[in-house]
């Protein structure tokens, strides 16, 4: 089977704009916020402005100035604000210590100690898009996770290690193995799973002989070969041991974006019950 990201990104942009009526003339408001945007990060960025005119939610870019933390200030109390990304990588300035200044209840991309942290705890919180969603993907198409072997590639903050968390959630109930690299014995680890995850950022990196017969392979990798964007995982061969697999483009890459969205009109929400 070959999970597609379109029908759980539509499931999702649909949910958003069901709630969309109900806030009449209201709106949330997204603001990315970069400096010195590298041509990825541009071409990011152009994205999320694109579908934020196709939802009709306002989606603005903010260069920094010399002083960021003033400008983030400003936003937290904006009412109108209802989400802020920090573009990575923000050149120029100490991008830590902007994301630790962001309104907990802002950070759509759950970037900040505030909503890190809370995924350890349990709901309420905003995860890394990308991680929720793998989460959101398998649990779409119905795929098992409870009890299941899950062997994770990296351990980044905005992916693998979130992501670890998430399996391991109550309720969700993976059992989760987290490989980086340091680890000694990968191609075991990931030929023990029941679910494969790859977020290591390399062309080819799962090979065939890396993969059990009937598993599940979720490839978060966003490579660019010769102009086109290509996962971590040699989908041709993989494909034929798995009994589902995400394509690259058009699989987690595709979702990722609905969730950032989803994160800012529940923001949104949040804010216009309780006040920031
Ligand atoms: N689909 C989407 O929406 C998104 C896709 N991505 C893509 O996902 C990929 C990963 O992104 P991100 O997590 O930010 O990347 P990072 O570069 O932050 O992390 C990569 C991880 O892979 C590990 N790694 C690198 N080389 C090896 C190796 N040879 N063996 C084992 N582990 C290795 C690193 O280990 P160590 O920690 O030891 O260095 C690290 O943990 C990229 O291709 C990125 O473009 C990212 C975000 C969103
Ligand atoms: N705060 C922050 N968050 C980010 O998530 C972030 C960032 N900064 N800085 C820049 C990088 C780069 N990045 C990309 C995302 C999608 C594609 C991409 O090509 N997406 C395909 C879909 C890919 C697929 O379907 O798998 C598309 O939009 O058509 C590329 C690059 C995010 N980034």
């Amino acid at each position: 089977m070959l999970l597609e990201g379109a029908p759980v990104a539509k499931r999702i942009y649909s949910e958003i704009k069901d709630q969309m009526i109900r806030f009449e003339a209201k709106k949330p408001k997204l603001v990315l916020y970069c400096s010195h945007p590298d041509d990825s990060t541009q071409s990011y960025m152009r994205s999320i402005v694109k579908r934020g005119e196709k939802l009709d939610i306002p989606v603005e870019v903010i260069e920094a100035t010399e002083k960021p933390f003033e400008q983030i200030m400003q936003l937290n109390e904006d009412p109108a604000v209802s989400g802020i990304m920090i573009m990575h990588p923000l050149k120029g300035i100490d991008e830590d210590i902007v994301i630790k200044s962001i309104s907990p209840l802002k950070d759509v991309e759950g970037r900040g100690p505030t909503n890190l942290g809370g995924i350890v705890m349990g709901e309420g919180y905003y995860a890394p898009p990308t991680a929720e969603a793998v989460i959101e993907i398998l649990k779409f198409y119905n795929i098992a996770i409870r009890g299941k072997d899950i062997t994770i590639l990296g351990r980044s903050t905005t992916v693998g290690k979130p992501l670890s968390l998430l399996f391991l959630k109550k309720g969700i109930d993976g059992t989760v193995t987290v490989c980086h690299s340091r680890t000694h014995g990968i191609q075991e680890k990931s030929r023990a799973a029941d679910i494969l995850v790859s977020a290591v950022g390399k062309t080819g990196f799962v090979r065939e002989d890396w993969v059990k017969e009937g598993a599940v392979v979720i490839d978060v990798g966003i490579n660019l070969v010769d102009g086109k964007i290509v996962g971590d995982v040699d989908f041709e061969n993989v494909k034929e041991k798995t009994i589902a697999i995400t394509p690259v483009p058009g699989g987690v890459g595709t979702v990722t974006t609905a969730i950032l969205f989803r994160h800012l009109v529940e923001s949104f929400k949040r804010i216009l019950d309780g006040g920031i």
